[in-house]
């Protein structure tokens, strides 16, 4: 079953075309990673899926439904959750008030004791519950802001380039924290440029090119792609 489907989206930027006649379809329960070079239109595409952009033509459905033309807010709750490239959280909150800050609109009480615990535990972050957000590595950064967008339990979780600036450790523990949310059941779409990082979690790979689909499927039968690897693994290095 398909949670997301993207139908012959474009999106202009004056005289730019930053995505062209894409279609995508993430299925449920797959951890499915977007990547491609620079100004591929990536995050461009993420921010449609998640509406902070409109489509100029298109269409896009979550679970079937038409939301194209939802808000970011009615597209989360209908249960996307989404982390953007640089880590927001709260620095000069605690840790653990950074969880509740995000779980304050789901549960409360007993509940949202219950749940602060599994999120920290998960995360890592539970001997550092008490300390400053921003007093955080940068990995740890982005673990807090990952198990923010936790909080809500989406169906489909977003990371935009969730391991940019993570030390090699960081991004291993980064994926199988991922892989874990996605044995779950969560099904998680993942903006990516670290191939190995790629290797770890993705199951199935789409690639942009010029704001195009240039291939998908499985990473395996992809990096035998020889264009694929022209265009995008002879320039993935010097990012
Ligand atoms: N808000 C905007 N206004 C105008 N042009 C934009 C805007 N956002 C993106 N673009 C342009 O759209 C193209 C695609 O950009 P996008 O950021 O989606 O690529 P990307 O694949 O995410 O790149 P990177 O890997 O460098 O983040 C680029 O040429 C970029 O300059």
């Amino acid at each position: 079953m398909s949670l997301v489907e993207v139908k012959g989206v474009s999106k202009r930027f004056g005289g730019l075309t930053a995505v062209s006649d894409v279609d995508l379809t993430v299925k449920a329960g797959e951890v499915h990673c977007l990547i491609g070079p620079n100004g591929a239109g990536k995050s461009t595409l993420f921010k449609l899926i998640v509406g902070l952009f409109p489509p100029t033509s298109g269409s896009i459905l979550f679970d079937s439904a038409d939301i194209t033309a939802e808000r970011p807010y009615a597209r989360v709750q209908r249960g996307m959750s989404i982390k953007m490239q640089a880590p927001s959280v709260f620095k000069e909150l605690p840790v653990l008030q950074n969880i509740q800050i995000a779980l304050q609109e789901r549960c409360s009480g007993a509940e949202r004791a219950r749940e602060e615990e599994r999120l920290l535990d998960l995360l890592n972050l539970t001997q550092d519950r008490d300390k400053m957000a921003g007093a955080l590595s940068h990995g740890q950064q982005q673990w807090l802001e990952i198990g923010m967008a936790l909080a809500l339990r989406p169906r489909l979780l977003l990371l935009d380039e969730p391991t940019a600036g993570m030390s090699p450790e960081e991004t291993f523990k980064t994926g199988e924290l991922i892989k874990s949310f996605n044995a779950g059941g969560m099904t998680v779409l993942v903006v990516e440029h670290d191939m190995a990082f790629v290797r770890q979690i993705a199951q199935r790979v789409t690639v942009l090119h010029l704001g195009k689909i240039f291939a998908r499927g499985s990473l395996e039968a992809i990096l035998q792609d020889q264009q694929v690897a022209e265009i995008y693994l002879g320039k993935t290095h010097a990012h």
